[in-house]
């Protein structure tokens, strides 16, 4: 069942040329689906698009077949908590002066009289920040701390426990494992599947990193010079009929 269709979804900045144009896809419910790319071919200004920070020139974006690029912001609500994102640096996720469990808590708090949560429950902030911490494989003192205290891979697991706390349907994963080492990064990579599993999530998986992505996801979409070029089921990531760029980044993978 198809959860996201984007639709010849283009966007460019004032006075630029297009960063991406025309990009269309499906993405399935349950499945993680991959975007690889060079540096500067627009896989996060879509991530933007997608998640509404930033506004798109034409073309549509679905959720569950609802067309939600022109929504206004109290039309969109209900869509918001439904599309969460874990991004590349924790430390610029996470607000410095607040604990751990503060942070937890803030979308919750934020959708708590829309949510019909299935996985989590809410019987008070306590026990409902240690089903969290514990859901990412951290140990429960965390939450008295601050965002400083933690590890990088620490607090990378608070933000991906903070996006799934109101259990979303989608998840946008950009570059989530580019600033931990690489034994942090496996670890992560392997709590994201089985929270996919878990919690029947969706992802869009954002990376440079193919070996990680060949981990990860069922389908990858390539794109260069904000076009997708290639799309493919994983397991056709050798085959011949790879688009020379695909085959260029399984070269240096
Ligand atoms: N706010 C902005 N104003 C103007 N141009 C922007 C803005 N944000 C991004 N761009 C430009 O859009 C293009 C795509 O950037 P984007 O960050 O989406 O690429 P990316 O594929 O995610 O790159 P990376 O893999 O390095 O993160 C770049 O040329 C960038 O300079």
């Amino acid at each position: 069942m198809t959860l996201l269709t984007v639709k010849d979804l283009s966007k460019s900045y004032k006075r630029g040329r297009p960063v991406f144009s025309n990009i269309s896809f499906d993405l399935h419910k349950g499945e993680c689906l991959a975007l690889v790319g060079e540096s500067g071919s627009g896989k996060s200004t879509l991530a933007r698009c997608l998640l509404r920070i930033e506004a798109t020139d034409h073309g549509s974006i679905f959720l569950n077949g609802k067309a939600i690029e022109k929504l206004s912001e109290r039309q969109l609500k209900p869509y918001r908590k439904k599309i969460q994102a874990v991004f590349q640096n924790p430390m610029a996720s996470l607000n410095p002066k607040l604990k751990i469990k503060d942070s937890l808590i803030d979308p919750y708090m934020q959708y708590k009289s829309e949510l019909r949560l299935a996985h989590f429950s809410y019987t008070s902030k306590d026990a409902y920040v240690k089903q969290l911490l514990e859901a990412v494989e951290l140990p429960v003192f965390l939450a008295d701390r601050y965002p400083h205290e933690l590890s990088g891979g620490q607090r990378q697991r608070v933000t991906i426990a903070r996006a799934i706390s109101i259990e979303p349907e989608l998840v946008l994963l950009d570059e989530p494992t580019a600033s931990l080492d690489v034994i942090s990064q496996n670890a992560v990579l392997q709590l994201l599947t089985e929270l996919r599993q878990n919690l029947n999530l969706s992802y869009l998986f954002i990376s440079h990193d193919l070996a990680a992505v060949n981990q990860m996801s069922q389908r990858t979409m390539v794109m260069k010079d904000g076009q997708i070029v290639d799309q493919f089921e994983q397991q056709h990531l050798f085959a011949d009929e790879r688009h020379p760029y695909t085959k260029e980044l399984v070269s240096i993978f």
